[in-house]
């Protein structure tokens, strides 16, 4: 678990000599194998808090505590070793393979050479790059779309339990978009890392957030799940974000596994819990049934979605 508390950054405006806070008073806390958005305006104050949690930016005010241990008091090497960072601009090392970038923490952390090979094509099958076509590339030989996938399997290499993720889908286009974040849901499904991903793509943070923080000039705006957000918005500001379509787009955002709930799936018609709601609307009607068995990454029955969930969700 990460707890904020009392979080703030300030900065001197060189040319002003005025102090300004990046981050003000910011108490949260990112619950365990979660993925948490930071979701804001430009310049509200989400890299400058990401960079707090890996001291990359040394806070001027408050506390980070990662388990329960304030970071200050441990090396940032130390910690850096428990938390994997993904940005959007990767820096992927430009004279080695795709498959030594990935394995790149792991050989450095001295893990068994063959193990973290078989694991690294592992990660580049599951973000969706055939390893015997990738692996053996150089970054410059990529999309932007391919690196960014590198970016987010090298992450994952090193099995960190806090994954902090700057826009990391951030220069897809929105179709590579889409299922690079269909693909990474499967994976976090599967890990269930202690994520905190910055975005400011409203519709990002609904999709893939369990929690949001959506943050305004440094300070914490509202924290809750996207319904809390989208439904019950506690100011002006919130509602004005979000924006006033911001039910209807949740909607067709949200997992089948979002919605699903315990019940008797025997003989229902089944899905994935990662297809999306519009999708999972459309089997229904498609089986003529008004429930539908939602599988887990591991092919086993998790709940059930029901007709009437789907009513009351929209
Ligand atoms: N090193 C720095 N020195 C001075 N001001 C800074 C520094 N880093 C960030 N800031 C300022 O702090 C504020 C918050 O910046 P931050 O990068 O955290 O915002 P952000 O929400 O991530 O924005 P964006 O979505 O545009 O990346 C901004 O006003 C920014 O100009």
């Amino acid at each position: 678990m990460i707890e904020l508390q009392n979080l703030e950054k300030k900065y001197v405006n060189e040319t002003s000599g005025e102090t300004f806070y990046a981050v003000k008073d910011l108490s949260l806390v990112f619950p365990d194998g979660k993925i948490t958005a930071l979701l804001g305006p430009s310049g509200c104050g989400k890299t400058t808090t990401l960079r707090m949690i890996n001291r990359l930016t040394e806070p001027t005010g408050g506390k980070i505590l990662l388990d329960g241990q304030d970071i200050m008091a441990q090396r940032p090497e130390d910690l850096r070793r428990q938390i994997g960072y993904v940005i959007q601009q990767i820096g992927l090392f430009p004279h080695l393979s795709v498959l030594q970038n990935v394995a790149t923490v792991p050989d450095l952390l001295g893990r068994p050479k063959a193990q973290t090979r078989e694991r690294a094509r592992e990660l580049l099958e599951l973000v969706g790059l055939e390893p015997g076509q990738f692996g053996g590339k150089h970054p410059h030989e990529l999309s932007g779309g391919q690196a960014q996938r590198v970016g987010v399997a090298r992450a994952l290499a090193a099995d960190p339990p806090v994954l902090l993720m700057d826009e990391p889908f951030g220069a897809l286009d929105p179709l590579a978009r889409d299922k690079l974040q269909e693909a990474f849901l499967d994976i976090q499904r599967r890990l269930q890392k202690t994520i905190v991903l910055v975005t400011h793509d409203i519709d990002e943070a609904l999709r893939l957030g369990d929690r949001v923080a959506l943050l305004n000039a440094g300070e914490l705006a509202q924290f809750g799940t996207p319904n809390d957000l989208v439904r019950h918005p506690e100011s002006e500001f919130v509602r004005q974000f979000l924006g006033e379509d911001a039910l209807l787009r949740q909607l067709a955002g949200l997992r089948a596994s979002q919605l699903a709930q315990p019940g008797d799936a025997t003989g229902l018609p089944q899905i994935s819990g990662s297809l999306n709601v519009r999708s999972a609307l459309s089997v229904m009607l498609g089986q003529r049934s008004d429930a539908l068995a939602v599988l887990d990454a591991d092919g086993q029955i998790e709940g059930v979605l029901t007709w009437q969930a789907l009513e009351e969700a929209g």
